[in-house]
């Protein structure tokens, strides 16, 4: 049988064999990827869990949550809706999407998400776009513990294509076609007039080149954790390769309690001990300041 069933299917069969997670829960939200997931792990692994979160924003939500419960029952699957409170900085979206990710983490096992190949496209080009480091166009991990994403090498064309065929209803997130979110104007008119231009499968390039970067990050990151040398010492770590040099710096400032390390903060730590003058410290989030002094490196609260 080919087709995209069997192409799911056998998606989530090799995911499940690799991991062998001793306890499976599928996180919906009623869309076609998650359906589609949840439909392959109730046929693999009956009585494994499922989990709507309902993030109580539009009117109707609880009963998009109900049906999507009930249709993850029939698949085989125990399922549960887990209502949240949304409140918080960064908007409503930035909210909903951390209170659901406090939701779905599990006390045990694994919990699959439906992320597919034109997701991890759409995360490389926002991160392109951001210009927020190699990490952010390195795209997501088909398993980052306890996160698993069976579908990260699947086309969302076809997870509908498996609902359709299967006879599954689908729910239509309306934010899907909000043109005000940059994620769905990148899914409807970048990848579409790049995959014009180029041809050939723009999605599965950009997943792929992803795939490299993340080995290549994932190199680099082990080497500046086995880094033998004093890290505040600026004459044990100036003569190491730029890439190497801001990794051993980043693991120094988070170990001493730096939050949210960006890549402007690490480029300008850097410079304290490539090209420095004299200059004063650099502050960085969570009240901290680097400075030099006696050809070391020192962070200390800012005072
Ligand atoms: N309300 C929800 N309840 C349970 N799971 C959800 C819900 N919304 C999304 N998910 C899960 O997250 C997956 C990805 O969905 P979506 O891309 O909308 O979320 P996201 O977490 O914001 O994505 P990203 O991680 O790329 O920011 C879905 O396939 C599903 O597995």
């Amino acid at each position: 049988m080919n087709g995209p069933v069997a192409e799911i299917r056998t998606a989530v069969r090799r995911f499940l064999d690799e991991v062998r997670p001793d306890a499976v829960t599928v996180a919906v939200s009623g869309g076609a990827d998650s359906l589609a997931l949840a439909a392959c792990v109730g046929r693999f692994v009956p009585g494994a869990s499922a989990v709507i979160v309902d993030h109580q924003l539009q009117l109707g939500s609880g009963d998009v949550a109900l049906r999507a419960a009930r249709q993850c029952a029939e698949f085989g699957l125990v399922a549960r809706v887990e209502a949240v409170e949304v409140s918080g900085p960064g908007g409503p979206e930035a909210a909903a999407r951390k209170a659901r990710y406090a939701a779905l983490r599990p006390a045990s096992g694994v919990v699959l998400l439906g992320h597919t190949l034109d997701d991890q496209a759409e995360t490389v080009l926002l991160g392109l776009g951001r210009g927020s480091g190699p990490r952010s166009i390195a795209g997501m991990r088909a398993f980052d513990p306890p996160w698993g994403r069976p579908l990260l090498g699947v086309s969302r064309a076809a997870t509908r294509a498996f609902c359709a065929e299967q006879g599954i209803e689908v729910w239509e997130d309306p934010h899907n076609s909000d043109p005000s979110f940059t994620r769905v104007r990148l899914r409807s008119e970048v990848l579409p007039l790049l995959e014009d231009v180029l041809q050939g499968g723009v999605a599965s390039s950009l997943a792929r080149t992803a795939a490299q970067l993340r080995e290549d990050c994932d190199a680099l990151d082990s080497l500046a954790a086995a880094f033998g040398g004093d890290c505040c010492a600026v004459d044990d770590i100036a003569e190491l390769p730029v890439a190497l040099r801001r990794r051993v710096l980043r693991s120094w400032l988070i170990d001493e309690g730096v939050p949210e390390l960006s890549d402007s903060h690490l480029r300008r730590v850097d410079a304290l001990v490539s090209e420095w003058r004299g200059q004063g410290g650099v502050w960085l989030p969570g009240g901290f300041v680097v400075r030099r002094a006696h050809g070391r490196l020192v962070v200390e609260p800012q005072s």
